[in-house]
């Protein structure tokens, strides 16, 4: 191959890389006064990988995680969505693209099982149609009968189906993200097992690219395809489950991974 062929597949090489990529992520900060939460973050994120957030208490897992769809604003940096830098676009036109699932589901009391997963569909003006029917198939979907649950308010459900009605939400109206700060750490083993199993399921069929964050390095291992390990606000070691298990990167990955053992 001549010198302009090498450079066209090389060129086709890196256009191809750059579609697979979904996040990127430049010198992250953000700082409450002089307090650092985080600092200096720079990662990617491929399309349908699927992220998880690990480390010690107050680490600034949560921060950052919320600086993706700008629940708080950075400090310093950039996020690039689809290469498109989101702290210059609409706040609102960013969350479209990230559903949020929170700790306890997050659903709003007063609202029904409905309400609550139509949220956003609502927002967009989808007809009353489209998302009567989106809605009973997100409740199928999450494995509960849209007969019984769809006019429940939040109250009238486990913790379980109020995270099953929390998923369901984020995936309402189809983002290609979706950011997940510990959906499943106020759960029953059994019914965690579950829904991370659903979540596995989900992420497979729809090629959705998930950033989770977790204290449970077990449910980290089974979940991610990247592991980012934090801690004071620093990136410690960003690698797969594997890499990270086998080649701790620093004395403090070393023990973290010793201390949960
Ligand atoms: N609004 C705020 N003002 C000042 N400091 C804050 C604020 N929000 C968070 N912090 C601090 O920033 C640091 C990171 O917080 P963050 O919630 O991101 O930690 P985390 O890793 O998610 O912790 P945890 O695992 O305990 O939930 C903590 O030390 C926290 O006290």
């Amino acid at each position: 191959m001549g010198c302009r062929g090498t450079y066209v597949s090389l060129e086709i090489g890196r256009i191809n890389n750059e579609r697979k990529i979904m996040i990127t992520v430049k010198n992250l900060g953000k700082m409450y006064d002089d307090f650092v939460a985080v600092s200096d973050l720079n990662f990617t994120v491929e399309r349908g990988e699927t992220l998880c957030f690990i480390g010690t208490s107050g680490c600034g897992k949560t921060t950052t995680l919320k600086m993706l769809n700008r629940l708080i604003e950075p400090t310093s940096g950039e996020i690039l969505l689809s290469g498109e830098n989101i702290l210059q676009q609409n706040v609102i036109d960013v969350r479209r693209e990230m559903g949020y699932v929170m700790q306890r589901g997050g659903l709003f009391p007063h609202w029904t099982v409905k309400r609550n997963i139509a949220l956003v569909p609502s927002l967009l003006g989808w007809p009353n149609a489209k998302i009567q029917q989106r809605v009973d198939e997100l409740l199928d979907l999450v494995n509960l009968d849209p007969g019984e649950y769809r006019d429940r308010f939040p109250a009238q459900l486990s913790g379980g189906q109020r995270q099953r009605v929390g998923i369901a939400r984020a995936f309402a109206a189809d983002p290609p993200v979706i950011l997940m700060d510990e959906p499943f750490s106020a759960l029953d083993p059994v019914t965690r097992k579950q829904l991370q199993e659903k979540c596995i399921e989900l992420k497979e069929k729809f090629e959705k690219t998930i950033l989770f964050v977790t204290h449970d390095l077990e449910e980290a291992f089974l979940l991610a395809d990247k592991i980012m390990i934090m801690d004071k606000g620093k990136m410690e070691q960003y690698d797969t489950p594997e890499n990270i298990k086998n080649s701790p990167a620093t004395e403090f990955v070393e023990k973290f991974l010793q201390s949960h053992e």
